[in-house]
């Protein structure tokens, strides 16, 4: 079962300059904020905290990964939704039962979370990541 949206992602250029943005949005302190480098993706990653979710901004970290070519062809911008799941292998089988194919296999994210996405031409041009807490 998909219970709440984990996060909702930004690709950024600078990741100190998208945290101050932030920060000044949703007015939180800076000790809320977890800072961390994602080697799978090839990212450095902030998230923010915000009620139940939180949002992530995403930072490449060289030019050969998905967000360095997400922001050379469109910019900075909303990058992806991410959903929790309890039981993420589980879910993948549902949505595959259900004619949607997953990008690609189960890897770690942030927080060491399971993660697996699902490409934007499935699911009407917003890329979805499902997540699961580490067990
Ligand atoms: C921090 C770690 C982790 C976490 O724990 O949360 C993350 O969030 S990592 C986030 C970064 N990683 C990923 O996004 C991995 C999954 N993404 C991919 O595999 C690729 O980005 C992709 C979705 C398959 C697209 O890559 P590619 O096909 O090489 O790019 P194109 O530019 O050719 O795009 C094809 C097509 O799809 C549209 N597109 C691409 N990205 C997005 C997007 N984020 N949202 C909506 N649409 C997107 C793109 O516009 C193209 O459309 P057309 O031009 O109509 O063909
Ligand atoms: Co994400």
């Amino acid at each position: 079962m998909i219970k709440k949206i984990d996060h909702i992602a930004i690709a950024v250029e600078n990741l100190e300059r998208a945290i101050e943005t932030f920060k000044s949005v949703l007015g939180c302190a800076s000790e809320t904020i977890i800072i961390e480098e994602v080697a799978s993706e090839n990212v450095r990653v902030a998230l923010i905290p915000l009620g139940e979710s939180r949002i992530e901004l995403l930072q490449p970290l060289g030019d050969d990964n998905a967000i360095a070519r997400f922001l050379a062809k469109n910019g900075e911008g909303m990058h992806h939704i991410a959903l929790e799941t309890d039981d993420i292998s589980h879910e993948t089988e549902r949505l595959e039962s259900s004619g949607l194919k997953p990008l690609g296999s189960q890897k770690e994210g942030a927080g060491g979370k399971q993660i697996i996405f699902l490409h934007p031409k499935q699911t009407n041009r917003v890329l979805l990541e499902i997540t699961q807490e580490p067990h």
